[in-house]
């Protein structure tokens, strides 16, 4: 739900400002409509259908329309012009035929701050900027090597996950399982980035993640900032400026922190580039002169923000849905067991190099993330006017793609609401089926596509099965009565469930080495 606080808000600055819009808006640039303009739900006055991004699941209300309108829709708020896509094929048709002309997400909300700024690689609009910072990033951190690298940080991460799990079991206690597993999630991905976790001793890493999940919450602000930006900027008003900036100087602090502590290692040791982290690798690359691209230090700032954010909170969400179902379906657990037990010895834990063994477990982690798309709509900017599905789209429009509703398109997807990792089997009948289909449609967004497609997918994957790997392996999990439940919430712009999954673990396999 959406507070009463932001509601009431954002329906002052309405009422505020819809008299003046209706003065200025013959004023302002309408879009083009000489042309055949996807279909078009009944708008409210002025404000269009700017209701429809204040409701409390948006992916939900989208999803609505359009199962009653169509799968490509064209919106507005305000006078800004959206297209609206819930079609697996439009969506095929979008990223085949115009993946260069969506490869920028339009300019951010705020451009000072650290967190969604102009100086982040999440906004960057597609240039020599993006493609000098995606190279670095995979090198270093995400791409099949990066990720071969750092698995012994990831492994130890784990079995801090796994000893903490079991303390909490001998004592009895019920645990909140996003709060555990962004423990795990956070600690792995700062010791890649930041060659270190987040001092627990300290209350440094209760502060970064407590930063996260408070700033993930306003995301929704962010987005409608972004959309708003340039109407509101005509009138001078820049759209939730003070709390968006409260959160970049937040950021702002503990990254100068890190920065500090890197940059008298790099005094110290200027000659040890070896093992270098990816903190300790950017701050060279900005001291280069004869770097491709000169960096400065708010791009890192930036570029760290969005990987606590897309490294943490994401993977959590997802940990969470998925044990939630899982805890639902004894078959399921059955059936993960059966195939755990027979590929990982009972003596260890499982690995990340058991995964590819282990093709159940990586369909349960797929059918999570379909059902529970962490970033449940994905948005980004038409550079020029185009045809998409038989329709025209007007320049600088804003694309919104509701994967949530693609991947639950009763079209495409055999019982669609339903937790069936076996669709995900090879060997499997409807999996058979939906290859035939696979070439011509676009159905699995999990991670978005195309250049500007998540680069972070094969980390999230390992992050998921090891983490829900070890979670069943090594427990049984207890909840009050006899059934999760799953409802549905929006954390800004982050799928997550409005009940919070608690649960007792009970040891399962106790034959595990001890803590050192
Ligand atoms: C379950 C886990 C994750 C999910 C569901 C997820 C989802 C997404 C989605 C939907 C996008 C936008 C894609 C698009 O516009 O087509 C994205 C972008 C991005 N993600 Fe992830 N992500 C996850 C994990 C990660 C991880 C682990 C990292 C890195 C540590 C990461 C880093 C990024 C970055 C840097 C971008 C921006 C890419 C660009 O603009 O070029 N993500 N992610």
């Amino acid at each position: 739900m959406i507070s009463a606080e932001f509601q009431n808000y954002f329906i002052s600055i309405l009422i505020c400002f819809s008299t003046l819009f209706c003065l200025f808006y013959f004023f302002f640039k309408k879009p083009n409509v000489n042309f055949d303009l996807p279909p078009s739900p009944p708008s409210m006055p002025v404000i269009g259908h700017l209701h429809l991004l204040l409701s409390s699941l948006i992916h939900k209300s989208f999803q609505k329309i359009s199962s009653k309108h169509g799968p490509l829709l064209h919106l507005r708020v305000l006078n800004i012009p959206i297209v609206l896509v819930s079609s697996a094929s439009v969506a095929n048709e979008i990223f085949k035929a115009h993946d260069l002309n969506i490869s920028s997400r339009g300019l951010p909300a705020i451009d000072e701050s650290l967190f969604f700024g102009s100086t982040g690689f999440f906004s960057a609009p597609h240039g020599d900027y993006w493609k000098f910072m995606k190279k670095l990033i995979v090198t270093m951190l995400l791409g099949p090597q990066a990720i071969e690298r750092s698995r012994a940080v990831r492994a130890e991460e784990l079995e801090r996950f796994y000893f903490d799990l079991l303390d909490k079991a001998t004592k009895k206690e019920t645990v909140e399982i996003r709060k555990e597993a962004m423990k795990f999630t956070n600690n792995s991905t700062c010791k890649m980035i930041l060659g270190r976790r987040c001092s627990e001793e300290n209350g440094e890493g209760e502060r970064v993640r407590g930063l996260i999940t408070e700033s993930i919450a306003s995301t929704r602000k962010v987005l409608i900032a972004t959309l708003l930006r340039k109407p509101l900027e005509k009138l001078g008003i820049p759209l939730f400026k003070k709390e968006i900036m409260e959160f970049s100087g937040r950021y702002n602090e503990v990254l100068e922190r890190f920065l500090a502590e890197h940059e008298e290692e790099l005094e110290k040791h200027h000659d040890h580039h070896q093992g270098m982290d990816l903190m300790g690798v950017l701050l060279e690359v900005k001291r280069d002169e004869n770097a491709e691209y000169k960096i400065t230090r708010d791009d890192i700032k930036s570029l760290f923000v969005e990987l606590f954010l897309g490294g943490t909170d994401t993977s959590k969400q997802t940990i969470q849905w998925t044990m939630a179902e899982i805890i639902n379906s004894p078959k399921t657990v059955e059936r993960l067991r059966e195939e755990m037990d027979s590929v990982v010895e009972k003596s260890r834990l499982i690995q990340e190099t058991d995964l590819p063994n282990l093709p159940y477990l990586q369909a349960v982690v797929k059918e999570g993330l379909r059902l529970y798309p962490p970033v449940p709509i994905i948005g980004r900017r038409l550079q020029k006017g185009c045809e998409m599905g038989g329709f025209y789209v007007s320049e600088k429009a804003t694309l919104i793609l509701n994967g949530y509703a693609i991947m639950r398109d009763p079209n495409h997807w055999e019982d669609p609401d339903e937790f069936k990792p076996e669709r995900f089997l090879a060997s499997s009948k409807i999996a058979e089926q939906e290859e035939e289909v696979r070439e011509q449609v676009l159905k699995y967004l999990t991670f978005g596509s195309g250049r500007r497609g998540c680069p972070g997918s094969n980390l999230a994957h390992i992050f998921l099965g090891t983490a829900i790997g070890m979670m069943v392996q090594c427990f049984d999990w207890r909840i009050k009565g006899d059934k999760v439940n799953m409802e549905e919430s929006l954390s800004g712009m982050v799928l997550t469930m409005a009940h919070p999954l608690k649960c007792t673990p009970v040891p399962r396999l106790c034959s595990f080495p001890v803590r050192h």
